[in-house]
């Protein structure tokens, strides 16, 4: 697999404001190339309504989508002949969704996830979650990570990522696939530490949005930030990852983000909670996906399972289950036996 033949057409498994604004960076990237982007909508006037008017203003309000972009609710006519197919609907749907297209995937394509949360019941990530339902190779999966709040892109503000695949040559076709003025991917091979930083980081950035909501200043949220990166890399190295992926774009970067951001639905999630909502006023407030909500106590499963210590997360889904009060959340954890700082210290 070369840069020197990238995919004439690209096909978007979704059409919310990732799914969309990703599409838009495959558009961009491949418009000199006369490449086709198109994207599947399960509302059949969303596809219509980027058809006729260039926009997906449920998600993204103020962004005119390139012309090489074009929406479909048929899911066979997206992906029919696509040579890339890029997936981004909720964690949760995955793979619903890919047992209702299983047939439609072309059978040479590369797959690239967009998506960061855990399978709740089975404690998967994606890519596993892919593998398993398509029965497609490990080196034609690859996963897309990174501090990419999907608002920002779509405004152009210069964003860089990391596409993650077994096949570094795979990794860098993609990559060249998705370069854009505004959007710079670096490539990896290390799919399960790319993947578990970007779903974690959703879970330590509900702990940080309840610690804004609760008015507590810088220190407190960088101390949450730094420690919730060091149980992120504990997991990520339990189940094979590497600890350099953890403290790059993937890992720090998209926490930093995520962590600060107030376009993030997980750290927004995280406010409500503090500001008194219950969890089903948040998810209705929302009417968008923070998956951090139901992937934490997939990731507390995974880490019990592998005696991973994330007392961040432990807490997380205390207060998501209502076991605890987003007031008890700080004491408990500075409540705790004091020990050296090390990331691998449990
Ligand atoms: N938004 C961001 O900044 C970023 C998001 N991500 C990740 O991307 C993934 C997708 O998130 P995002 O695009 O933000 O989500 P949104 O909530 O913005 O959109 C979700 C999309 O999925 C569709 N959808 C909802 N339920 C189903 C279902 N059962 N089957 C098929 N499609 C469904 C929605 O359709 P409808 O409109 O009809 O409801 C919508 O098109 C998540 O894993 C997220 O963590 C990663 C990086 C950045
Ligand atoms: O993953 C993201 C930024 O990299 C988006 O975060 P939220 O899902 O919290 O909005």
């Amino acid at each position: 697999m070369t840069t020197d033949s990238l995919p004439g057409k690209v096909a978007v498994i979704g059409a919310g404001s990732w799914g969309t604004t990703f599409a838009k960076i495959a558009a961009d990237s491949g418009a000199a190339r006369k490449a086709e982007v198109q994207i599947w909508a399960r509302r059949p006037e969303a596809a219509e309504e980027i058809n006729s008017t260039r926009r997906n203003t449920r998600y993204l309000k103020d962004t005119v989508l390139p012309a090489n972009l074009r929406a479909s609710a048929d899911a066979a006519e997206v992906l029919a002949g696509a040579q890339l197919v890029v997936l981004a609907v909720p964690a949760q749907t995955l793979r619903e969704r890919l047992r209702e297209f299983r047939s439609l995937f072309p059978k040479d394509a590369v797959i690239l996830s967009l998506m960061k949360g855990l399978e709740v019941g089975t404690d998967a990530r994606m890519s596993q979650v892919i593998a398993e339902e398509l029965e497609w190779p490990e080196n034609r999966i690859a996963v897309l990570s990174g501090p990419n709040l999907a608002m920002e892109i779509a405004r152009e503000e210069p964003t860089a990522s990391v596409v993650a695949c077994s096949d570094l040559a795979v990794a860098g076709w993609i990559a060249a696939a998705c370069t854009a003025p505004y959007f710079r991917p670096y490539t990896n091979t290390d799919v399960i530490g790319t993947e578990i930083g970007g779903i974690v980081k959703n879970v330590i950035a509900l702990a940080v949005g309840i610690c804004e909501g609760k008015q507590m200043g810088d220190n407190t949220k960088a101390s949450v930030m730094t420690r919730g990166l060091a149980e992120t890399t504990r997991l990520a190295v339990a189940l094979g990852g590497k600890t350099e992926t953890l403290f790059g774009l993937s890992g720090m970067g998209d926490l930093i983000a995520t962590c600060s951001s107030s376009l993030s639905r997980n750290h927004t999630a995280g406010r409500l909670l503090a500001q008194g909502l219950t969890l089903d006023e948040v998810t209705e407030t929302m009417a968008q996906t923070a998956e951090g909500i139901k992937s934490a106590q997939a990731v507390l499963d995974r880490a019990t399972q592998l005696g991973v210590y994330m007392p961040i997360t432990e807490n997380v889904v205390a207060v998501l289950q209502g076991a605890i009060s987003v007031d008890e959340l700080g004491p408990r954890l500075l409540a705790r036996e004091l020990k050296p700082e090390g990331v691998h210290a449990s």
